[in-house]
């Protein structure tokens, strides 16, 4: 194992301590996720009783492979604890997430949560936001609109910014679970997290965008000199 993946592995089994029984669970998509799901399927097989929502068809797959009782928000939609990655968070637990394309599912999971811990290797807490392109969930209709308009909300935010269309392994084009695209938007340094976030969602064609802000409760971060948590 790297030792990358060895940090995010610590900071999965960390926050799998926070796991009670009888829990209704949110469970996040990645890679450092997926060792959070591999470490509560152990726990299951142990006899441990919870239900999960998972954010993403991916982590449905692993989870059910894992034997891990799986529901939806319809029939359950108040959970206590979202676990879950990311792909930058700040010291106020502002977060980016959707690196992996399910930012939309895992913000109404997060949010449907009483609490969300993010699991992070040390390598993700930044100082500011936005070393790390912005993932946006657009809907396919009127695509190019929506990308004038997501370059007129960076200018009056004064950002800068290069839009770039998300493109799936094989070269197509990059699909959400929801049947979306997703544009990776590079602002630079985001000087004002919440101005963007509002300015994103006010936008028509965009679906969400992965921006977390006032979610996260608490986050676990894996260095190689140790695990921290930061709380909100
Ligand atoms: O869409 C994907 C999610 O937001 C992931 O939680 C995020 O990209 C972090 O993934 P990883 O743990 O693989 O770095």
């Amino acid at each position: 194992m790297s030792d990358s993946d060895d940090l995010k592995k610590q900071a999965a089994l960390a926050a799998l301590d926070h796991v009670e029984p009888g829990m209704k669970l949110g469970i996040g998509t990645g890679s450092t996720a997926a060792f959070f799901v591999q470490g509560l399927g152990e726990r299951v097989r142990g006899g441990l009783d919870i239900i999960g929502v998972p954010t993403s068809e991916r982590t449905a797959k692993l989870a059910t492979a894992e034997g891990i009782r799986l529901t939806t928000l319809d029939e359950t939609p108040h959970l206590d604890l979202t676990i879950d990655g990311a792909d930058e968070l700040d010291p106020s637990l502002r977060l980016i997430k959707g690196g992996g394309g399910a930012l939309l599912r895992e913000k109404i999971v997060a949010s449907s949560s009483d609490r969300m811990i993010v699991i992070a290797d040390g390598s993700k807490l930044v100082d500011q936001l936005g070393a790390f392109p912005l993932p946006i969930e657009v809907n396919h209709f009127g695509l190019g609109a929506t990308l004038i308009a997501i370059e007129a909300a960076a200018r009056q935010l004064d950002q800068p910014v290069t839009l770039k269309r998300r493109l799936a392994s094989d070269g197509t084009a990059f699909v959400t679970d929801g049947g979306h695209a997703i544009i990776d938007a590079s602002f630079g340094l985001i000087r004002e997290p919440e101005a963007m976030n509002l300015a994103l969602a006010a936008i028509p064609g965009v679906v969400e965008h992965g921006l977390f802000i006032g979610i996260a409760t608490a986050a676990v971060i894996a260095r190689p000199d140790g695990v921290i948590w930061l709380h909100a």
